[in-house]
């Protein structure tokens, strides 16, 4: 099966490679066109731009960094639409807001293509590894034809109906995914301000009832302050944003995530947005009495 790919930062880099490496002949397009080099070792081939890749393949996946990476691999000049039509899905697995995704889906179907949104849950190992979870909302066809794709990207793939529900899903998981780390950061300073050896904190999370990958995986690295990225913060951030603004719309209080969000913004603008999303554990480090 041939796939399109573009977009080849942290997630879309490991997942391009796992197709590879699962016998799917690639072409891959990211905007700073060198980054496709090392993939090209692994015998992808190079789109000069989305059109192109679009072009040469019938199914073309994308994997960027926000709602305005998104809509403009779709609608400037040589993007995916001028290539799009019948015959041709697209699946964008970006975590963007519902209504970016919904503009892309329209834009895509008036032409007589088809599409799915796919975000994910499961960060840069997961992707290494292809065990992700998959939240897809779209066409349901393009979605059946995409599962040989999905089982060697993710672990479990959702079909959650029409085109809004995948990214809003994402965007719940990550609310709630950034207030807990938030909340975790604030531990690790209070155990160790209150004298407390904060590896016995780590010790005793793991074994009750909130222990969690995240905690179990993180921890370690933040109380030696290596916050080298598999999560950008700067993206951490952008979800709290599209979150809060999914909570607006629906009149949902959340003080909670947005306590959380002007924790991430706060580390943003101290210049850690490309660090890890743990790195938010830095600002909460720097409140003393
Ligand atoms: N990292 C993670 O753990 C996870 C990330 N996600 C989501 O996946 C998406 C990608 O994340 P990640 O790989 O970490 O991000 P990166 O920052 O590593 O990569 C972002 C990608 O988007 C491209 N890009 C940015 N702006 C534009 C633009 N204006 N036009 C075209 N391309 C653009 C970048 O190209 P260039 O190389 O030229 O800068 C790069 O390929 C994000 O939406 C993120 O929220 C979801 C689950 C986990
Ligand atoms: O979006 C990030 C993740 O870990 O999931």
């Amino acid at each position: 099966m041939e796939v399109g790919f573009l977009g080849l930062g942290i997630m879309g880099k490991a997942m391009s490679m796992n197709l590879l490496k699962n016998g799917f002949k690639v072409t891959v397009w990211n905007r700073t066109l060198s980054k496709c080099n090392e993939l090209v070792e692994f015998g992808a081939s190079i789109g000069e731009t989305p059109a192109q890749v679009v072009k040469k393949c019938k199914l073309t996946i994308a994997m960027l960094s926000d709602p305005a990476a998104a809509l403009s691999v779709v609608f400037d000049k040589d993007g995916v639409l001028e290539q799009t039509g019948s015959g041709k899905g697209y699946i964008d697995m970006s975590t963007v807001d519902p209504e970016t995704s919904s503009k892309i889906s329209q834009a895509i179907t008036s032409k007589g293509g088809a599409f799915l949104e796919a975000p994910v849950s499961g960060s840069k190992q997961p992707a290494e590894t292809g065990q992700l979870v998959i939240l897809a909302a779209g066409d349901k066809g393009l979605y059946e034809e995409s599962i040989p794709a999905f089982d060697v990207l993710g672990k479990k793939s959702f079909f959650l109906g029409q085109v809004g529900n995948g990214a809003k899903m994402k965007l719940v998981i990550n609310m709630i995914m950034g207030s807990v780390m938030s909340a975790f950061s604030e531990g690790l300073v209070l155990s160790e301000r209150s004298g407390l050896n904060p590896h016995d904190l780590l010790d005793v999370l793991d074994l009750g009832a909130i222990a969690n990958p995240m905690f179990k995986g993180k921890g370690p690295a933040m109380l030696k302050s290596n916050y080298s990225p598999a999560f950008p913060l700067k993206h951490q951030q952008k979800d709290m944003r599209l979150a809060l603004a999914l909570g607006d719309e629906n009149a949902v209080s959340m003080p909670v995530a947005a306590a959380a969000n002007e924790s991430f913004k706060k580390a943003r603008s101290m210049g850690l947005g490309d660090l890890d999303f743990s790195s938010v554990h830095e600002i909460l480090k720097m409140t003393k009495d």
